[in-house]
């Protein structure tokens, strides 16, 4: 395959290398400095584009694709907020996108069981429950797409809970004081730290933790070419879930 990166920072860089042991070609790679070279033009020339770019700049980029006819990945989080349109537009024009706060095999695996375990929690009404996220200080949206997922998993699936709120907290603060119905997403920024999230179920007796490490940023860049593979031949607007299939 024919590939055009849009952001080549850390992820970029990654997937770059995980593309070529896979056989596939980089024909475009932009960064801002070259931002000026993402054009319809040049991406016609890629079978598929994975962006892993900035929340400002990912609905430009996916509108070019959109325009060029080319199959796009994003992988970059914080425009959740339009996904309804670009949804609509994907299927009102004979577009392809796939998006995933996380590409990762590990926390795909993880936003699944968070689901099951939120509906087995509505039998012990006692536990209140919160989610946290750990990430480099570089980061620029906060909560993290991966936290945001694994709190709407939690409200899908929790009686008592129907929204989530988010404090970019530092470490050791004082516990935040949230509504009854809302799931506090505490967010950490620690260098280095590839991405950590944890939901922890808390009662006068006892926690329950549930966590997903992350030791590096090869997971997420796997599941994007992977995506990218699985995405081929296909029209419409897909999640990573699509790519997934966790049935037992
Ligand atoms: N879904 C997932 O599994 C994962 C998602 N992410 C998300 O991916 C995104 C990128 O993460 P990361 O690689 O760590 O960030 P970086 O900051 O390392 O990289 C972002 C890149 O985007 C480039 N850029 C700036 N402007 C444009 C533009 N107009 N078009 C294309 N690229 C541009 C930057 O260029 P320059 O360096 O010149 O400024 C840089 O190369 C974030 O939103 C992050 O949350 C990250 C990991 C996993
Ligand atoms: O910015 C990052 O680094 C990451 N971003 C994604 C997110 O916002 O969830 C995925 C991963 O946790 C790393």
């Amino acid at each position: 395959m024919k590939i055009a990166l849009l952001g080549y920072g850390k992820m970029g860089k990654i997937i770059e290398q995980i593309a070529i042991e896979r056989k596939h070609e980089i024909v475009l790679k932009i960064e801002l400095t070259n931002a000026a070279d993402l054009t319809v033009e040049n991406l016609k020339k890629a079978d598929v584009a994975i962006d892993f770019s900035t929340p400002a700049t990912v609905l430009d980029n996916i509108a070019l694709c959109f325009e060029a006819k080319v199959p796009v990945i994003v992988g970059t989080t914080g425009w959740y907020g339009h996904l309804q349109r670009i949804k609509d537009e994907c299927e009102n024009n004979g577009r392809t996108l796939l998006y995933g706060s996380n590409f990762s095999v590990g926390v795909n695996v993880f936003f699944h069981v968070n689901k099951v375990l939120a509906k087995l929690m509505n039998n012990y009404p006692y536990y209140d429950v919160q989610v946290e996220e750990i990430h480099h200080t570089q980061k620029l949206d906060a909560p993290s797409g991966t936290a945001i997922t694994i709190a709407e998993g939690i409200v899908d699936g929790l009686d008592t809970k129907n929204e989530w709120v988010n404090v970019l907290t530092a470490e050791g603060a004082p516990a935040e004081v949230v509504k009854p119905e809302q799931v506090l997403i505490e967010s950490l920024r620690i260098e280095n730290v590839p991405g950590t999230h944890t939901v922890v179920y808390d009662s006068e007796i006892d926690s329950i933790e549930f966590k997903h490490t992350a030791h590096n940023r090869n997971g997420f860049a796997l599941g994007a070419v992977l995506a990218a593979e699985w995405v081929q031949g296909k029209k419409g607007f897909y999640s990573v879930k699509d790519m997934f299939n966790f049935s037992l």
